[in-house]
């Protein structure tokens, strides 16, 4: 046994379960069509697993949206408010997933945040106090018994008790010091379910642990794990670290009585050196995280074996850094793709067998593979585009400042657009609907013309302009008909991108994601959105906003190149998006957003980490692309889904004029922040929750513009969604979108 898995993807090799889940939704599909489909899925995975002779495979890893969502449900971390709905189990799931509007009654979506530093997002779990603890491992054991009946033992996987109690949003009396005893209990009660069934060994998924922690974060852990792991039965427990390295904690994991531990070598700085300098205790296994489970290169093997040299070796378990959900699932369905890039490429089933490989080179079985993968990382992989390379070292500090400043710039600009008080506005995208989407397959496909799809997105463009208009925006959006992504989009346009068919990592729920890929240097080499955007302003005498990504949100949802560092690529990206940000100007576009949505993503997750080693550059690279713009050209930017709070004078130092962000699912406890810190930039957080497919009340939208009110002084503050509506349907928009205007109106009349 010296192979591990911490997790597999689980929206199918070509999105069936996302799919089926989405049909189920619409009721096109019973709930026990579903569970086939989930089914089919589940042994698939373990099945490729088995094939691949991995040892410890993963059971419980499968979700139908979110596996901390399936960890709360398994405790009863349920509130009320979906407990009480007259509506099934698995519905009653969807409805803490999304909202839940029908007969049986009215709720709001639990909220979601970012999977720490991923593209995933997971549903923040809510203990009130009507919550009590009670074990459900139905899901669990069905699961485990499932791959046991094709003949393949799992070792189940659960969120550990720690990263549990503080990914958990506590809205009663209770606190993690409340409430830590019932979770030893409770675990505990997971262990004896385990043991009756004989199952061998229980994964605990504690990424929590990598962040900075306190001398009282470390008195928690020992104060959980020491009574449970007592308790722990028959069962053995692999404490499973990822993202990071768990250097605060080190020398008190090794001493738990655990039989495995898990660490991440590929994200942790410290993961080796904590090894080299405490040791590892011979009482346990250690699961080696070598194998990237973020990115899509092939793994260096002997780099690889340099590192597992210096653990011992008896005790050694060859693992992935992290659950392969981040990555797509196979290579082999690019069929457009060239062999000679391919072979760079390892998704989740090529991990499979660089794991096998590694393992099977690391005991001298044989090293075949080891001389292949040694003449990949000797091949040269493309030209170098000298020009960019030499724009990006030419860059001096001038580049990176606009002028005049913010001050005078704000109020330039309430000269030239004269916009009434409380501006109202909207993220970008509009409905991406089915016929949205088939136009853009059918061009694909060869089956319509480029002149043909262009037409049919300038008739949804045209549509929905009108419509802005007719209802009182006052800056309007083209609505983004013709991205399939907001990445992919400019990716697919970008010289020094590829892209792929199938590559899809899921994002939250049902949704996916298929990052371009960073090959070579990247380059603007033609318009990215001028045409869409021209055509827009031209049918109206609104200000229609030209819409781009930023480049660190480009990088950071892309996979990037690992050869260059992270700001070398951004820089080029930003140097591309600096010269569309100059056309649209160019050709009459006065209000520009640039979204970074991800600005924080790559942020460590540790704050003693926070060396310039990324806001640094990341802040500089937005402010490159905006630079060189006229006073009188508005920079918009947005924001979602991440912790601001800690890092609200690096957005300000954005400099751009106004910014919108997600707020209504976290409460809207962001504007505490921002009025201590006297944030200047005008702001537009988001008013209701696009998330979900409820239609937010007049009154709940007024509600929430009073309570901005108090925080956000009345010239600095925009009205708008939290995100984009890509997402959503047309009706419940409109109808949204019509609150949201009469709400402002309303409210307006008052002032
Ligand atoms: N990259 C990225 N990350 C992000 C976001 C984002 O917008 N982009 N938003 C935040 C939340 N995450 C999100 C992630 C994905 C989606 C999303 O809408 N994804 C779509 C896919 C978008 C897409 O690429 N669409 C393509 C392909 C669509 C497709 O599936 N076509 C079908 C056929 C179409 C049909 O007949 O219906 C097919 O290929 O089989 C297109 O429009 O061209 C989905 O999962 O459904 C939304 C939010 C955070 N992270
Ligand atoms: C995830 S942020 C989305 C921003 C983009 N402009 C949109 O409206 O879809
Ligand atoms: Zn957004």
């Amino acid at each position: 046994m010296t192979t591990s898995l911490i997790g597999y993807p689980r929206i199918g090799a070509k999105r069936e379960l996302k799919f089926a889940i989405e049909k189920f939704f619409k009721k096109e599909l019973s709930e026990s069509e579903l569970e086939t489909v989930a089914k089919t899925q589940r042994q698939l995975n373990w099945q490729t697993q088995f094939a691949a002779g991995i040892d410890f495979i993963p059971s419980n890893d499968f979700s139908f949206y979110d596996t901390t969502l399936d960890t709360a449900f398994a405790l009863n971390i349920v509130p009320e408010r979906y407990q009480a709905l007259a509506i099934s189990p698995l519905e009653k799931y969807f409805a803490a997933a999304r909202g839940h509007q029908s007969e049986a009654g009215d709720v709001k979506a639990l909220a979601m945040k970012k999977w720490f530093n991923t593209n995933y997002h997971y549903m923040v779990p809510e203990f009130d106090d009507g919550t009590v603890l009670k074990l459900d491992l139905s899901k669990l054991l069905s699961e485990y018994q499932e791959a046991l009946a094709l003949g393949i033992t799992t070792k189940p996987v659960l969120i550990g008790p720690y990263t549990l109690l503080k990914l958990i949003k506590f809205t009663g009396q209770s606190t993690i010091a409340t409430v830590q005893d019932d979770f030893v209990s409770i675990y505990a009660e997971v262990f004896e379910k385990l043991a009756a069934e004989k199952i061998d060994w229980l994964q605990l998924d504690e990424p929590a642990l990598v962040f900075d922690l306190s001398a009282e974060d470390i008195g928690l852990v020992k104060a959980i794990y020491t009574p449970l792991l007592a308790q722990k039965k028959s069962v053995k427990v692999l404490l499973q670290t990822y993202f990071g390295d768990v250097r605060d904690i080190y020398t008190d994991l090794v001493r738990l009585d655990v039989d495995g531990i898990g660490l991440d070598f590929v994200e942790g700085r410290k993961t080796a050196e904590l090894i080299e300098t405490h040791g590892f205790p011979t009482d346990k296994k250690l699961f080696a995280g070598v194998v990237n489970g973020k990115n899509i290169w092939r793994n260096n093997y002997q780099k690889t074996l340099a590192i597992l040299a210096k653990l011992p070796k008896d005790k050694l378990i060859i693992s992935s850094s992290c659950s392969l959900q981040h990555v797509p699932y196979t290579v082999s369905a690019e069929t457009d793709l060239d062999e000679k890039i391919l072979r760079h490429f390892a998704f989740a089933q090529e991990k499979l067998q660089e794991i096998k490989d590694i393992n099977v080179i690391f005991y001298q079985l044989e090293t075949g593979s080891l001389a292949e993968n040694k003449a990949l990382f000797d091949e040269k992989r493309f030209e170098a585009d000298l020009t960019v390379q030499e724009k990006v070292s030419g860059l001096s500090s001038s580049d990176y400042s606009r002028t005049p400043d913010f001050s005078a710039r704000e109020a330039i600009q309430k000269e030239v657009f004269k916009l009434p008080t409380l501006p109202t506005t909207t993220i970008g995208s509009f409905p991406q609907t089915a016929d949205v989407r088939k136009n853009r397959l059918n061009f694909k496909r060869g089956d319509i013309t480029k002149a043909a799809y262009d037409d049919f997105n300038k008739t949804k463009t045209k549509e929905w302009i009108d419509w802005q208009e007719a209802i009182g925006f006052d800056v309007l959006v083209h609505g983004e008909f013709e991205r399939n992504d907001m990445v992919e989009y400019f990716g697919e346009k970008l010289a020094g991108y590829i892209f792929t068919k199938y590559a899809w990592v899921q994002s939250y729920g049902t949704r996916c994601v298929k990052p371009p890929i960073v090959w070579g240097d990247i380059a603007r080499v033609q318009q990215l959105s001028v045409a869409d955007s021209v055509y827009a302003q031209s049918l109206t005498d609104k200000p229609v906003k030209g819409m781009l990504t930023g480049p660190v949100t480009i990088l950071n949802w892309s996979f990037p190149r690992e050869d260059i560092s992270l700001s070398e690529s951004t820089l080029q990206i930003a140097l591309a998006i600096q010269e569309e940000v100059l056309d649209l100007e160019k050709n009459g576009i006065k209000i520009i957003q640039i979204d970074e949505a991800a600005l924080r993503e790559k942020l460590p997750l540790r704050q003693t980490d926070w060396d310039s080693q990324y806001l640094d550059w990341a802040i500089p690279a937005f402010r490159l692309v905006h630079a060189k713009v006229a006073p009188t050209t508005q920079i918009h930017t947005h924001m979602c889904y991440s912790e601001f709070t800690d890092i609200i004078p690096a957005i300000d130092a954005m400099d751009a004029d106004v910014i919108s962000f997600e707020a209504s699912r976290s409460d809207l406890s962001i504007l505490d922040a921002l009025q201590e810190n006297g944030f200047r930039t005008q702001t537009g957080p988001g008013v209701y929750d696009i998330h979900s497919p409820r239609i937010p009340s007049l009154d709940e939208i007024e509600n929430v513009i009073h309570k901005l009110l108090t925080k956000v002084p009345l010239e600095k503050l925009w009205i708008n969604p939290d995100c984009g509506l890509k997402t959503r349907g047309v009706t419940e928009v409109k109808a949204s979108l019509e609150n949201l205007v009469k709400a402002t109106q309303a409210i307006r009349a008052t002032l």
